[in-house]
């Protein structure tokens, strides 16, 4: 029996706000979601014997963390069960005692040695309970840091191109929602276990008492198991479902309090359409919630139903057992008090079951999770890259983007010498910032060759590639951290050193910036916290640029890096772009400021994703009616000239350096 039959796939209701800012229904396809994870395709049987093994992962996690507590916590949920099954004998003895004949002074005397039993084995009871609420509160978050550490390290070795894909994407989200589930799952595990100790314990009474009883036992725990697991197959379907719609709703509510969209969220009143929108669409998921919670509440009731009629049949044998003479009196007393106690257990049980499943499908996500980014992972190791300066060359490499079909590359074949300014020009989206990436390892070739020195960049040790790599790029990260950990995050791996720090933001004319700040390198670069304040766009890029100096790698990759700079500051920045260069680093300059690319030793002009002129500046402006030409003759335009040499006050590009080839089209 399967517990959920197939159905045929519905249309997804969609919400005008969810049409309007991102483009239609953010739903998971539902019976993919119900269907198509392993869990949800499990029969009633098969989840039934899957349930050692969802114990046994928890366990192995926290084993491998704390076994010590762990075996405190075990032997405590283990000692209670023992310590109940026990207390219900004392209790039956207590009853015997007191339905003996003779007089009640000494039936009473009788019954006391029991009772003294049942007082002590509760006093032990409760001290268990203590030493296990303490040990789990110890393993608890030391389990889920380790599991969500592990997450975020996979997580972070994963391929670009890979991360880029929407179903690894949903599969990371889904994973994140486990980093939780370590937690209460260890929680839930305990809890069963010590649902199951203390069932077994009245089932170890029972059996003594009547085996009829135990089976009767047994069967009013099944309807209530059936209940919990459909519903948390039923939670598990729909979260999946709802994945990216959830996630859809926290960039909405992120951007409302972001101070990067406060003006325009402010001035163009973009605050109300999202403040509507995410009303809209948390109301869907409102409704969703509703329909869960009605479809467990039906469950529910049929479960308890079920379960209630064989309670009713338990005590009707015990009614028969006790009229027809063949169960005394003491012993129907502690039955009841057995069925009674287990029934009470079996509620708590079926509750924590439902919670272990429903997290055990997380905690399956987030194995899967990382399992798959383990998969994807950039490999360690590889083949080292030659010594000396590098020498990078394509040959005709193509690139296409994950989920996408259009190449953004087709066919770029050139080199990057060492130790020069090369420059990529192009209009937007013409492959440049793809071109970089693929340089710097970020990427592979979708086909032909990239190498460093020769070494094929798919066989190459990456660690070591990257370490050869720093890149200021267009949207750079603004850590929202101190301004010295925003420099020195650009090798995290060196021992912070002040000194370097500074040289690099001189290098950069970011010395000022920082001196200007309230707390100088302890200032947070981030409005809303203690020493927090708030970077201009330029004094962004100044520190961004001290970053990727204070990297010192022998190549340097930037992408726009003058696009908030100041004049003076705009010249000064290409200036030491060639000091860098004449210091034997090699630039890859990118970048829409033709009047700088012109100083550059070799440049590349790019149009849809195709090479279609390279050489100097001079050779380039000689190609009448070339792209790069035109390019530049209408950016000078704006400057009111019109210019086929290099600007009289850029620095002088090193001789004998450029790879003079007539530009094609
Ligand atoms: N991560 C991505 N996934 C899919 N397509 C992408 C991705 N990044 C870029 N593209 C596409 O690849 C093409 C080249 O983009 P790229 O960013 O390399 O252009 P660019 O020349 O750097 O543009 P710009 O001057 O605007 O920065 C564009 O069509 C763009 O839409």
């Amino acid at each position: 029996m399967t517990l959920f039959a197939r159905r045929a796939p519905r249309a997804l209701p969609v919400c005008s706000s969810e049409l309007l800012l991102f483009g239609g229904a953010l739903r998971h396809d539902i019976p993919c979601a119900t269907h198509g994870t392993p869990l949800l395709r499990l029969t009633f049987r098969q989840m039934a014997r899957q349930f050692p093994a969802l114990v046994a992962t928890v366990v192995r996690a926290a084993w491998r963390e704390d076994r010590r507590c762990l075996l405190a916590l075990l032997g405590a949920e283990l000692g209670q069960g023992l310590v109940r099954a026990f207390g219900l004998l004392a209790g039956n003895r207590v009853l015997v005692a007191l339905f003996a004949s003779g007089p009640t002074p000494r039936r009473l005397r009788h019954a006391l040695p029991a009772l003294l039993a049942c007082t002590t084995l509760a006093a032990v009871c409760v001290l268990l309970s203590a030493v296990s609420v303490a040990a789990a509160g110890q393993l608890e978050p030391k389990v889920e840091r380790v599991c969500t550490a592990r997450f975020y390290r996979s997580a972070v070795r994963v391929e670009l191109a890979t991360l880029e894909k929407k179903d690894f994407h949903r599969k990371l989200d889904a994973g994140r929602f486990g980093t939780d589930s370590v937690r209460l799952m260890l929680g839930s595990t305990v809890t069963v276990l010590s649902a199951l100790a203390a069932l077994a314990a009245s089932a170890g009474v029972l059996a003594v008492l009547h085996p009829a009883l135990v089976v009767l036992l047994l069967l009013v725990a099944v309807p209530k198991g059936w209940g919990a697991l459909v519903s948390a197959r039923r939670q598990y379907a729909s979260r999946h479902a709802w994945i990216e719609h959830r996630r859809a709703i926290s960039v909405l509510t992120s951007t409302l309090t972001s101070q990067e969209s406060a003006a325009e969220i402010r001035v163009h009143g973009a605050g109300r359409l999202l403040v509507d929108a995410y009303d809209e669409m948390s109301a869907a998921m409102e409704r969703e919630q509703r329909r869960l919670a009605r479809a467990r509440a039906v469950t529910q009731t049929v479960s308890s139903a079920l379960s209630g009629l064989v309670a009713l049949a338990a005590y009707g044998l015990l009614w028969l057992l006790l009229a027809s003479g063949g169960m005394p009196l003491a012993v129907a007393g502690t039955a009841v008090i057995a069925v009674h106690s287990a029934g009470a257990g079996l509620s708590a049980l079926v509750l924590q079951v439902n919670r272990l499943y429903e997290e055990a499908m997380y905690l399956g996500d987030l194995e899967a999770a990382c399992a798959a980014a383990e998969r994807h992972a950039i490999p360690s190791g590889g083949t080292p890259l030659r010594g000396g300066a590098q020498e990078i060359r394509l040959e005709k490499v193509t690139f296409v983007y994950p989920d996408t079909t259009a190449p953004a590359l087709s066919e770029v074949s050139l080199a990057i010498p060492p130790g020069k300014v090369v420059a990529l020009v192009g209009a937007n989206g013409s492959g440049k910032t793809t071109l970089s990436k693929l340089v710097a390892g970020l990427y592979l070739p979708t086909s032909g060759s990239l190498s460093w020195n020769g070494v094929e960049i798919q066989d190459a040790d990456r660690d070591q590639l990257f370490d050869h790599v720093a890149v200021l790029s267009q949207d750079f990260p603004r850590w929202p951290m101190t301004a010295r950990a925003n420099v020195h995050i650009g090798r995290p791996g060196l021992p912070l050193d002040q000194g370097r720090i500074e040289r690099a933001a001189a290098e950069a004319d970011a010395l000022d910036v920082v001196k200007s700040l309230p707390h100088q390198w302890d200032s947070l670069v981030v409005k809303g916290f203690e020493r927090g304040t708030q970077l201009s766009g330029g004094q962004w890029q100044r520190l961004g640029g001290a970053r990727a100096r204070y990297r010192r790698a022998p190549l340097l990759i930037v992408d726009e890096p003058t696009s908030a700079l100041d004049p003076r500051a705009e010249v000064e920045a290409f200036r030491s772009l060639r000091t860098l260069a004449d210091d034997g680093t090699t630039v890859l300059l990118i970048t829409h400021r033709l009047a700088a690319t012109a100083t550059a030793d070799l440049i590349y002009v790019l149009d849809r994703g195709r090479l279609v002129g390279k050489g100097t500046h001079e050779e380039l402006m000689a190609v009448e009616g070339g792209l790069y030409r035109s390019m530049y003759e209408l950016q000078a335009a704006q400057y009111g000239g019109r210019s086929t040499s290099r600007p009289a006050d850029g620095p002088a590009r090193r001789t004998g350096s450029a790879h003079a080839q007539p530009a094609q089209t």
